[in-house]
């Protein structure tokens, strides 16, 4: 398939809901492009070979979406998984970080012991919407003192300004959206 027909493909399978989970949020469910195996076989493709370009050695999945498109992406890149999830959730010694998001506010925390120095680490998650989540996870893999080989989004929602919040805490590493929406 071309990566044109790639995206049309993904984008068919996102389903909006209005009002969602507040009024005036366009909500972007992509369940129905789960349930769809070759939708969702087209999408771990073409985030495992984001991973290989930028030469990752660990993927780091965000709690809960990111976890559903990053495992996947990690088996199929031959690469660890690493989960940053929502605060009090990981039983090991911790890094945290509060952040701020389209609808609310929430603290991410990872096992520290999970990220090395080595570490090129590509983040995997649904959508960058304002990009507080995000930006949270990569200071929170830097904290660990792992680097960041780029951040892979299914889409980025344009309007709300993610990718330049996000640009000083990428520091040049890459942010790669299989789809923009206005
Ligand atoms: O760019 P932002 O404004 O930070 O928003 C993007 C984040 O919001 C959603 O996660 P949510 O916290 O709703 O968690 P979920 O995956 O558990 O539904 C989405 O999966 C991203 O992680
Ligand atoms: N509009 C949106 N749809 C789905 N996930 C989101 N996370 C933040 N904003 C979102």
């Amino acid at each position: 398939m071309t990566a044109t027909g790639i995206r049309e493909l993904l984008l068919s399978r996102i389903r909006d809901v209005a009002d969602h989970p507040e009024p005036g949020v366009m909500f972007k469910d992509i369940t129905p492009l789960l349930a769809d195996p070759a939708a969702f076989t087209a999408l771990t493709d073409a985030l495992a070979a984001t991973a290989e370009r930028t030469g990752a050695t660990k993927v780091v999945g965000l709690e809960a979406r990111g976890f559903i498109l990053g495992a996947p992406v990690a088996v199929r890149a031959g690469l660890g998984f690493v989960p940053v999830r929502k605060a009090g959730k990981l039983p090991g010694a911790t890094l945290g970080q509060a952040y701020d998001l389209e609808y609310g506010s929430a603290e991410i925390e990872v096992h520290a012991e999970d990220l090395t120095a080595d570490d090129r680490v590509l983040v995997v998650d649904d959508v960058l919407a304002t990009g507080g989540t995000a930006e949270a996870s990569v200071q929170l893999i830097r904290r660990a003192g792992a680097q960041v080989a780029g951040l892979a989004v299914l889409m980025e929602l344009g309007f709300l300004g993610g990718r330049a919040r996000l640009a000083p805490a990428l520091d040049g590493a890459p942010l790669e959206a299989l789809l923009t929406l206005p």
